[in-house]
């Protein structure tokens, strides 16, 4: 028996809590075990239990919250202390079975609010270990009062449990509910997490290519232009080994942000990896060769005041999708050769997949 709720799941789990655990079950163990007094309290007055079993209604629902509380407290693994508290509340319920002469409603309900209690914890076969306690509670409490059977429950009893049922229940559900909103909220911030790029705040290479898939489709679908612009930075590595790989980081988020600039809000930019950009672009050839020169001549007027004398160039290579069957691996291929060319005819210029280098080094 214990309380209506006991630690929500995720503050198990949650190693940092451990210090919280046993001040956040403390206050639902008092709930807990003061609405069990009541229909205890009913049951002892029916039977004319004797006073040890009174002396143990008040040691157990309204002493032993405190004294669970503050053995966890002065406990050098509070976490701990508090798992053995949770056992000896299953322990108590189930000696209350025999006290109460296995009076059927409160007999049964405390030892399923106990068990309850355990998986609520979502601490993992915690539950399934308090059982033996729990039925050798039942077997020494019987011995103690000769297994003196009386299941029926009165009307007073049955309504006295009432509140213990509700509270529980609420209670549970409350636990249940803040959970799954949590892992809802974390689902959407990884969600959000994948689909961005984390150095340069550009779609990550994932997103971006679900981006162009549906662009293409939308081409297969309308006949409307579209074009891919793979960028990639010129002699990035030697930025890196002559700058620092943190002027590297650098250099990268400002060409971002110029490839994010030249692209527009009608396309979508993506970070693929390493120095390359690409861009999906809701346009024909010869709009994108624009929107490609442009940025081009943005990347050589790009400086940074940390590390004067630093030029950076890109190449790009330029695609439009054509054949009605294009896949996006294949549109892809296409636009990574046509930046095999711009690379291999000197960088820093643009290449279209057919019509060769559009524009030389500026
Ligand atoms: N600073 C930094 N460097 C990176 C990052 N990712 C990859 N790199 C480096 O980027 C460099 C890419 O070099 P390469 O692919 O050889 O290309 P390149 O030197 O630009 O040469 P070309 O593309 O042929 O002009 C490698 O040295 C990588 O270590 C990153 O996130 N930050």
């Amino acid at each position: 028996m214990a309380a209506p709720s006991h630690p929500p799941p995720e503050h198990a789990a949650r190693l940092s809590d451990l210090h919280l655990l046993p001040r956040r079950v403390y206050r639902f163990r008092v709930l807990g075990m003061g609405l069990a007094a009541l229909p205890i309290f009913l049951v002892l007055r029916e039977i004319g239990a004797p006073p040890a079993s009174w002396a143990w209604l008040v040691a157990s629902c309204f002493l032993w919250p405190h004294l669970a509380y503050w053995l966890a407290r002065r406990s050098a693994d509070p976490f701990q202390a508090e798992l053995r508290n949770l056992m000896s509340d299953s322990i108590i319920a189930g000696l209350w079975a025999p006290l109460l002469h296995f009076n059927a409603l409160p007999s049964v309900l405390l030892m399923s609010v106990a068990t309850a209690d355990k998986i609520n914890t979502g601490i993992r076969g915690l539950w399934l270990r308090s059982l033996p306690g729990m039925l050798l509670a039942v077997l020494a409490g019987g011995l103690l009062t000769g297994f003196a059977f009386a299941p029926a429950t009165s009307m007073p009893v049955l309504l006295a449990c009432l509140p213990i049922m509700v509270v529980h229940t609420l209670a549970v559900s409350l636990n249940s509910f803040l959970l799954v909103r949590r892992v809802q909220l974390q689902n959407r911030q990884l969600d959000e997490l994948s689909r961005v790029d984390v150095l340069t705040g550009l779609d990550s290479r994932r997103h971006w290519q679900d981006q162009a898939g549906r662009l293409l489709q939308r081409r297969h679908a309308t006949g409307k232009a579209a074009t891919l612009a793979l960028v990639d930075l010129d002699w990035f590595k030697d930025i890196n080994d002559r700058h620092g790989h943190a002027v590297g980081d650098d250099v990268l988020r400002g060409i971002a942000a110029l490839v994010r600039r030249a692209a527009g809000p009608e396309a979508h930019a993506g970070r693929l990896g390493g120095d390359e950009f690409a861009i999906a672009l809701p346009a024909t050839l010869a709009e994108a060769e624009a929107v490609a020169e442009r940025l081009r001549a943005s990347v050589q007027a790009f400086s940074l005041p940390q590390a004067p004398g630093l030029r950076c160039s890109v190449s790009i290579g330029l695609a439009q999708a054509r054949d009605d069957d294009l896949g996006l691996r294949e549109w892809i291929e296409s636009a990574d050769k046509a930046l095999y060319r711009a690379k291999h005819g000197g960088r820093n210029r643009t290449a279209t997949e057919a019509a060769g280098p559009s524009a030389q080094t500026a």
